[in-house]
């Protein structure tokens, strides 16, 4: 008898009846999956959290949100340090800003909680260098890499940095020309000339995207471009689901890909072009790749990175170096316009540090300069240019009386954390330098109160190079020019892997003295 009841099935389900079932099984797959669970069965919806009003996208966007900031700002006020939100089809974030969490997840258990892979294009970009790698990979490459960004090295590279600087002024001078002002857009060319700096201090590189057209500057405004439609974004989204949506041929991959590639073809190019000097004996230069390189050579074979390896961390500075600091800096020049006697007390502390406006510095100097540090210190802090940082748990554990089970994804919300009025003050959501001057506030700053480059194991191994190259080239640009803000040209801050601006900063700017 069993042996017919296949063809039974056949006999009565024609097989438009079967795939209805299995359409209605997949759909009903899905809203378990990605909307009953998460929203009522899960243990994390103990948790509490602002309501879902969203099918696909939850109470946020997560990535490129406009608005993400200020809610997760008004949410922790309503709901306290640990609470629940729900991102693209509907997966729960745990959003903490409790020191001890923070501690717990970046320090003492780092290496328990991994990095989320939910943004590919990202894996795509950097490939698998410092910043995606895991456990004991890390551990390794971290260790052998810190040494080449000592303070002894970085204080190194102080000249390089202040050549660019003084080229990015001589540029701005022209724009200017004999104007008493001239409406410049500055995140571009300061994106040229942080990438110009990383080229020579990371690989010795003349990229010169400042001066010339550059393949690679051209590569990275494709990939950070921050004209998204809404398309774009959701690709983005849906990629982290389903990788192969990125893979689908349309003129918005197709670009993506290509600009990958560049990125790739570059840094594959310097490893060999390295690797032949070495050959040669001619390996010279206290770059961060000749450094990575020699301190590789001194190391055992369990030990030694792979050329592949090697260009992933290439792909890796590249782009974690030079976004950043560059969005840092044009905020900065975007907030002293609008705050014209912050930008003044900062010139006047300049001006009498650097009476040459085409001064030359060294590390010590530029860091004895407390109003800079001040500035720099609260525009990391008001506008942090990471300001999420994702973790997924790899055990079970109970976090502040709540089971939370392993794979959950934690969000450490650096920029509320940078916003609480515990331990900022009523003014917290003002840009304020001269708080860092009080001692009361100073006393409240630790590792998990204040980290815009993260804390522990996996805090930037960059944050010398970058707070160095930031105070430079901020300081030749406020010696220099005058900063104005453009009426009616409003800016949105959007927060995807880097807080940008949107649109593009334009400011009114005119030589000093003129
Ligand atoms: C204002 C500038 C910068 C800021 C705010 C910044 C911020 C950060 C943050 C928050 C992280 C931690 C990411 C995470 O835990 O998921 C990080 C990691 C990293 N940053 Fe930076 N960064 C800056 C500049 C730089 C520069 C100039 C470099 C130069 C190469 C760099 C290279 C890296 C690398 C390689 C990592 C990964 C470290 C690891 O996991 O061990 N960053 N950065």
């Amino acid at each position: 008898m069993f042996y017919y009841l296949p063809l039974y099935i056949f006999d009565s389900f024609s097989l438009s009846n079967l795939l209805g079932c299995a359409i209605i099984v997949l759909i009903g797959y899905f809203i378990y999956k990605f909307n009953i669970y998460p929203l009522y069965l899960s243990p994390l919806c103990k948790i509490p959290g602002p309501p879902v009003k969203n099918f696909f996208y939850g109470n946020v966007r997560v990535f490129e949100d406009s608005e993400l900031g200020e809610r997760l700002v008004n949410w922790e006020k309503q709901y306290g340090s640990l609470f629940r939100i729900h991102g693209f089809l509907n997966r729960t974030f745990i959003v903490t800003t409790d020191p001890k969490v923070v501690q717990n997840i970046m320090t003492t258990h780092a290496y328990d909680y991994r990095k989320s892979r939910q943004l590919p294009q990202l894996t795509d970009t950097i490939g698998e260098g410092l910043l995606l790698a895991e456990g004991n990979v890390h551990h390794r490459q971290r260790k052998m890499m810190n040494p080449a960004f000592s303070f002894a090295n970085t204080k190194e590279i102080v000249p390089i940095v202040v050549r660019i600087s003084h080229q990015l002024k001589e540029i701005i001078m022209n724009q200017i020309g004999d104007k008493k002002e001239e409406r410049i857009t500055i995140n571009s060319l300061i994106s040229k000339a942080t990438l110009d700096i990383i080229g020579l201090v990371g690989f010795n590189y003349e990229l010169n995207s400042l001066t010339t057209k550059s393949e690679l500057a051209e590569a990275y405004d494709e990939i950070t471009n921050t004209n998204k439609s809404y398309w774009d974004v959701l690709i983005i989204l849906l990629s982290g689901y389903f990788p192969f949506v990125r893979k689908i041929p349309i003129t918005s991959n197709i670009r993506f890909m290509n600009a990958i590639k560049t990125v790739g073809k570059i840094s594959e190019n310097l490893v060999k072009e390295r690797k032949n000097k070495i050959a040669k004996g001619e390996l010279k230069g206290n770059d961060l790749l000749t450094l990575i390189i020699k301190l590789n050579e001194d190391l055992s074979k369990d030990e030694k990175m792979t050329d592949d390896e090697i260009k992933y961390q290439i792909m890796t500075f590249l782009a974690a170096g030079h976004h950043t600091t560059s969005q840092s800096l044009s905020w900065s020049l975007y907030f002293l316009s609008k705050h014209p006697e912050i930008q003044d007390r900062l010139r006047e502390e300049l001006v009498q540090a650097f009476p040459d406006p085409n001064f030359q510095t060294t590390f010590d100097e530029i860091e004895h300069l407390k109003y800079l540090d001040s500035v720099i210190k609260e525009i990391l802090r008001f506008i942090p240019p990471v300001s999420l940082l994702s973790r997924i748990s790899t055990k079970d554990e109970v976090v502040n009386g709540y089971f939370i089970p392993k794979g959950s994804m934690f969000g450490i919300s650096i920029n509320t954390i940078h916003h609480k009025s515990s331990t900022w003050g009523e003014d917290a959501n003002e840009f304020n330098p001269s708080r860092w001057l009080d001692p009361e506030i100073k006393s409240k700053v630790t590792n998990y109160t204040y980290l815009p480059f993260n804390t522990g194991q996996r805090s930037c191994i960059g944050i010398k190079l970058a707070i160095a190259e930031f105070k430079i080239i901020l300081a030749v640009l406020i010696r220099n020019f005058i900063f104005k803000e453009v009426e009616g040209h409003k800016i949105t801050t959007v927060y995807g892997v880097v807080t940008r601006p949107v649109p593009d900063i334009d400011l009114f700017v005119s030589k000093i003295g003129v």
